[in-house]
């Protein structure tokens, strides 16, 4: 885990218990949003070991039913704390089985906005809170009042929807103040977090970078070395100039060209990194390798599962190969992995379902030797822009498009081969090319074309083609958790899908995906 116990002892820090919900980091964002440090740690934390003192707990959201037999249920130790506490959600209704159990199934489910009725204000929560639209996750719902809490605000559907202990600083609200949907919520983490907790507003990114790096001296010892996985992507070169900061030359990057990278992207990554950044980076070429073993398969997830071993494969060997100064192997594997790519591939006990498996997490070897360093694994895509900037890292590089590891094999749908690969990088370059020429790359997050297995009939200078299709990609998100598709002008797609089909062969037409996320993913596999 990123910024580990001394940064909790140098802030005042909020703790976030999580019961799995796929919006729990966004409370550890939002509260940093506005300078407050949270830490964020299993709902099954015991509070004798946690080694530091919070200014407040927030109970998250989840997906159990508090009265399941297998629900997780919180360590009643934060009760003796005597810091404010706040149940979102599964928290709140954790709150009112612990006093009393009234929770049981609600009529109907809820999911989506309500309007909040604070009906007393005479605490500080609800501030600025009155006739805000709320966001609303549940299925179940709470009964009645929990012994000795009071009801604070309402909404159509929730009686129950703001509850306060009568004399403690314990609270509970049923919708979900850390989605952007919840207008105010924002405002209301801050009133719990500042004028409850009076934790203090002094965390930056700035201090991230101070504590990640003695983090990082301490974890890695003074003579050690490191090895990284970096692709040229903005989150492992920010995570690389980290440990470049950190120790030097002890550190070694290696970019593994797997065969599905973008044209010319293993020579132009060289160039920045080395001679732009000072980073000490090896290309490793080991196409033939990713390519054959990737033959004959088609399922998404085993693709994905395919390359996110062999990459393990090939560090654990290029890590033999060094030998460091010390005498000793090396024990570590630096990735530039982040908040949203854990979120969607593993989490706790599985109550956040596993949508696609991402090589860097869930497609890691299970007897891995190397130990893994993931200095951003708690943060969000913009959060690491932010920091790239701060670190110096070149504008054009911390605004690249994000390419995925798995690269251009989960673009081509169906059996990878090197044929359909060269066709969709060819595709993807023109893509690129025509966007970045009208002015276009900045105000989309990610593009890219995608080469799917099917065959379509075309007519070319009088003669009748059978050939592949290309969908083209383009999407507009700030954290990739949620995306919608980039509105095009039409004569911008027709150029586009003129030069695809007249310049790449074995292509004879091309189709725009407008479809967001969800129900979609960004990528197609
Ligand atoms: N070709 C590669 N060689 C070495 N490591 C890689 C390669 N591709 C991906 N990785 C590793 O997998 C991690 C996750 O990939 P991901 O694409 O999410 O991040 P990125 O490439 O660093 O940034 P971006 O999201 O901007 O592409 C990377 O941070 C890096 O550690
Ligand atoms: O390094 C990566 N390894 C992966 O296995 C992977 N899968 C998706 N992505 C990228 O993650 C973002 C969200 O994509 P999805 O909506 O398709 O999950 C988008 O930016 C995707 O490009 C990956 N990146
Ligand atoms: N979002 C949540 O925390 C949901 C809590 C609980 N599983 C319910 O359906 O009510
Ligand atoms: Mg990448």
């Amino acid at each position: 885990m990123a910024a580990g116990e001394q940064v909790s002892n140098m802030f005042d820090t909020i703790l976030v218990l999580d019961f799995g919900s796929q919006y729990s980091h966004l409370i550890t964002r939002r509260l940093r949003e506005f300078n407050i440090y949270a830490e964020m740690l299993p709902c099954t934390q015991k509070i004798s070991e946690l080694g530091w003192t919070p200014k407040g707990v927030i109970l998250s959201g989840g997906p159990y039913s508090v009265y399941a037999e297998d629900a997780p249920h919180v360590d009643h130790a934060i009760f003796d704390l005597n810091v404010p506490i706040l149940g979102i959600c599964y928290g709140m209704q954790e709150l009112a089985w612990i006093n009393g159990k009234q929770v049981g199934r609600g009529d109907k489910r809820e999911y989506g906005p309500a309007t909040l009725k604070v009906i007393d204000d005479s605490n500080s929560l609800f501030k600025g809170m009155n006739d805000s639209t709320v966001w609303m996750s549940h299925g179940d719902k709470l009964h009645g009042l929990p012994t000795g809490y009071k009801t604070i605000a309402t909404s159509d559907n929730s009686p129950y929807c703001g509850i306060v202990h009568e004399t403690k600083p314990i609270y509970g609200i049923q919708f979900h103040p850390e989605v952007t949907h919840s207008t105010q919520g924002k405002t209301l983490l801050k009133n719990f977090a500042v004028d409850l907790c009076h934790a203090k507003q002094n965390w930056t990114m700035e201090n991230f970078i101070d504590t990640e790096i003695n983090r990082i001296r301490k974890l890695v010892g003074p003579t050690a070395e490191v090895i990284g996985a970096v692709s040229g992507g903005v989150d492992s070169t920010v995570a690389s100039k980290l440990m470049t900061e950190a120790i030097g030359d002890r550190f070694h990057a290696i970019l593994v060209d797997n065969g599905v990278l973008r044209l010319n992207e293993a020579a132009n990554v060289k160039k920045t990194l080395v001679e732009g950044l000072g980073i000490n980076l090896m290309v490793v070429d080991a196409s033939e390798e990713f390519l054959s073993k990737l033959k004959g398969v088609t399922d998404p997830e085993k693709k994905r599962k395919i390359i996110g071993n062999t990459f393990i494969h090939v560090f654990e060997r290029e890590a033999e190969k060094i030998k460091p100064k010390d005498g000793k192997e090396i024990q570590f594997l630096l990735q530039g992995t982040l908040y949203p790519d854990v979120i969607e591939s593993i989490s706790f006990k599985g109550p956040s379902q596993t949508i696609k498996t991402h090589h860097n997490v869930g497609g890691l070897l299970e007897n891995m030797k190397l130990k893994l360093i993931e200095p951003l694994r708690e943060l969000f895509k913009d959060e690491v822009r932010h920091l790239g900037e701060l670190l110096g890292i070149p504008h054009d590089l911390v605004w690249r498009h994000p390419f995925p590891g798995p690269g251009i094999a989960i673009r081509v749908l169906g059996e990878v081969t090197k044929e359909q690969v060269e066709i969709a990088r060819k595709a993807d370059n023109i893509y690129i090319e025509e966007i970045k020429k009208a002015g276009l790359y900045n105000q989309i997050s990610q593009a890219f074309a995608c080469l799917l297995p099917v065959k379509s009939v075309g007519v070319m200078g009088d003669q009748r083609t059978y050939d592949q299709v290309i969908a083209l990609r383009a999407i507009e998100t700030t954290d990739f958790m949620t995306a919608d598709w980039f509105p095009f002008e039409h004569s911008f797609l027709k150029k586009v899908a003129s030069r695809i089909v007249n310049e790449v062969d074995g292509v004879a037409r091309v189709t725009y995906d407008i479809t967001s996320k969800p129900p979609a993913t960004v990528e197609w596999e």
